[in-house]
């Protein structure tokens, strides 16, 4: 091992994105392998927007395992974490760096330690899918670090024992996660649909709903509905068959009303198990309620559907337009109903891409006061306005899976010390 050198640190930095579902995983049939009771599919989300870097690094310097999540340290002792650096470690192969004279048997790997540094670039634990970023990243960056052998495939079979819906991560566009039928998982896997430039109209903007409300966890909800949801069940055999069929046709053909008729019905059926599990859940609050009812009245008043409307464990909404011009459109009508509260900015109420601000001619607050009620509700009386129901939004695309960022400025690891920056 480097020729008796005990000082070295070798480094690995990579990207990953999120993803969102348009066809929900929700239920286990194994808890600790993370197998799920029905196929899922996803769209994965623009890193440029909402992106895990995870830092991971070897030295025989180092004495244990530890990681860091957003500069503090947290404990790698969890069950999930294990199974993550089990299964690498179990793979890991020999590594030579002629450059830094650094040579690692596959044999050494079982006594070196490593250090992990990870950073979301969104709110961590806030229903926007930090863990199928994150589970990503880390499998993704240790796999590169350990030299495995392994297909991308394999790797989401790894990084799905971390979150399930993270394995959909592992790449970019669309992507569906099969369920298998191996009890070892070794099927369980993510496989590309299409990758992000297949369908680039598509704009994405999330709703992040503020919320005051304790939330139930995604592991322990869908265990729940597991026990006691007879519709989880009928779902997971009768319905989601047939709708992956029709989503991966909608999306091979670019059918935006498909996808749209689709994405819409499995988030509410997946809201509907939710409610049908005992006790019940409830991840949806009176404002995502009212994002809902905006979209479907604005889909049936334009005779086919605009805008897909899916919301995961919480109460924040992903909104997906099927080009630029709806999404400015929508843009409008969300700022309608939920203005930026005083003293806050435009630029900071609404993140991401903001040139779809500037398409829906919004430069300034004073743009979002003069903006008309949409047309599809002038009938109704006067409409009510929100403000302060919606912490801000994000304006986001399709984008692409995990990269490998070669340039160690980007390193959240100090080169020589192997400790965070
Ligand atoms: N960058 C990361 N690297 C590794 N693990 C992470 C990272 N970010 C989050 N996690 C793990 O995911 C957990 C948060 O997952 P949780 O499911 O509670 O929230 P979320 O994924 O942000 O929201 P949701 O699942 O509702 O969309 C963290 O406690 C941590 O264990
Ligand atoms: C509603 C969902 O977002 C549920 C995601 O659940 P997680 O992947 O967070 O759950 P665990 O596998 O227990 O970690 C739907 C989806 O992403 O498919």
């Amino acid at each position: 091992m480097a020729n008796g050198l005990q000082n070295w640190v070798l480094m690995v930095t990579a990207q990953t994105p999120t993803n969102i579902a348009v066809i929900k995983y929700w239920g286990k049939r194994d808890e600790t392998l993370i197998l799920p009771v029905n196929d899922s599919i996803s769209v994965t989300l623009d890193p440029e927007h909402l992106c895990t870097t995870t830092t991971v690094a070897v030295s025989p310097s180092f004495e244990n395992d530890r990681m860091w999540l957003n500069g503090k340290e947290i404990s790698l002792s969890g069950g999930r974490f294990q199974n993550c650096l089990r299964e690498i470690r179990c793979r890991a192969n020999s590594v030579d760096d002629e450059d830094k004279g650094i040579h690692i048997k596959k044999e050494d790997w079982d006594r070196l330690h490593v250090h992990i540094a990870s950073y979301n670039n969104f709110p961590t634990a806030a229903g926007l899918a930090s863990s199928a970023a994150g589970f990503a990243c880390l499998v993704f960056s240790l796999a590169k670090l350990m030299n495995l052998k392994e297909d991308q495939g394999a790797l989401s079979a790894i990084a799905r024992q971390g979150s399930g819906s993270a394995c959909r991560s592992l790449y970019g566009g669309f992507v569906k996660w099969v369920m298998g039928n191996d009890d070892n998982g070794s099927d369980s896997i993510a496989v590309q649909l299409a990758n992000e430039a297949h369908w680039d109209d598509l704009v994405i903007i999330i709703a992040v709903v503020s919320s005051q409300q304790k939330e139930t966890s995604s592991t322990t909800g869908m265990r729940e509905s597991v026990e006691t949801s007879a519709l989880l069940h009928h779902r997971a055999q009768e319905v989601v068959p047939k709708r992956i069929l029709q989503m991966e046709e909608a999306i091979r053909t670019h059918d935006f009303p498909s996808f749209a008729r689709l994405t819409c019905a499995d988030s509410n059926q997946f809201h509907a198990v939710c409610l049908d599990t005992c006790p019940p859940i409830f991840y949806m609050n009176d404002t995502s309620h009212r994002i809902i009812s905006y979209v479907e009245k604005w889909n049936r008043s334009a005779g086919t559907p605009q805008v897909a409307y899916t919301f995961d464990a919480g109460p924040n909404a992903v909104l997906i337009a099927r080009n630029r011009e709806v999404a400015s459109l929508m843009l409008q009508r969300l700022l309608f109903y939920f203005p930026p509260p005083p003293a806050t900015e435009l630029t900071s109420y609404v993140l991401g891409d903001k040139s779809i601000l500037k398409d829906a001619g919004l430069e300034m607050r004073k743009d979002v006061e003069a903006l008309s009620p949409p047309p599809e509700t002038k009938d109704n009386i006067p409409s009510q306005k929100y403000a302060g129901d919606v912490s801000y939004f994000i304006c986001t695309r399709p984008g692409r899976g995990p990269v490998l960022l070669a340039d160690e400025s980007q390193a959240l690891l100090h080169p020589e010390t192997g400790l965070p920056k």
